[in-house]
């Protein structure tokens, strides 16, 4: 009887020691921190030679269907998956448009420009893993790209990004 008790007591103070992590997309400053980086993005995008002809028919919608994407991944509400499309979709829409490792390359440097003009954190910890899933997102959309076919089911589940080993932002010693 007493090893149970001491057993749930050790329970109770393991939960309420251990520190709520915030999610890449909390850090980040929410929703309205992927709005404005991707619309302030895409402004960037159309007025760039390389990448200009390969965005110059989306939609109106693009930036902001873009925004919630990458936010939901990084663990945000799923407004992307439950209103505007689906991993399937966002892959589809990537199929039979020819990127080059110059556009993914320039796609890159554009939006990491924005993120530090727009003062996204710059804590190591928050910038390795959000550079992790551009990297890994935009490499998948250049292969992706350069297929007919999504190679992917069509009920896929969104991929979702954490931490990765540094285990959480950084927090400065009081
Ligand atoms: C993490 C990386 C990426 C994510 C999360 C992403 C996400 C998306 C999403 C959600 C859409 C659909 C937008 C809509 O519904 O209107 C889309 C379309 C598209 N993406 Fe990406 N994308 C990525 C990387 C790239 C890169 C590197 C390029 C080219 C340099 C690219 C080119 C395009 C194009 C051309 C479309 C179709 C635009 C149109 O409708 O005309 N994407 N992307």
């Amino acid at each position: 009887m007493r090893v149970i008790f001491i057993k749930i007591k050790l329970t109770i103070m393991t939960d309420i020691d251990k520190p709520q992590v915030p999610s890449l997309f909390e850090w980040a400053g929410g929703m309205p921190a992927f709005v404005n980086l991707f619309d302030k993005f895409y402004d960037k995008v159309l007025a760039d030679d390389l990448l200009e002809p390969v965005f110059k028919h989306m939609s109106a919608q693009h930036r902001l269907h873009v925004a919630h994407f990458v936010a939901e991944v990084l663990g945000g509400p799923k407004v992307y998956s439950e209103e505007e499309g689906s991993h399937f979709i966002m892959i589809s829409k990537h199929l039979q448009k020819y990127l080059t490792e110059a556009h993914r390359k320039r796609w890159m440097e554009l939006l990491l420009q924005t993120a530090d003009e727009l003062l996204l954190p710059d804590d190591p910890e928050f910038r390795s893993a959000f550079l992790a899933y551009l990297e890994w997102g935009t490499r998948i959309a250049v292969i992706n790209s350069k297929m007919d076919d999504a190679n992917e089911a069509i009920d896929a589940p969104m991929p979702q990004w954490g931490w990765g080993v540094p285990g959480g932002p950084y927090i400065a010693d009081q």
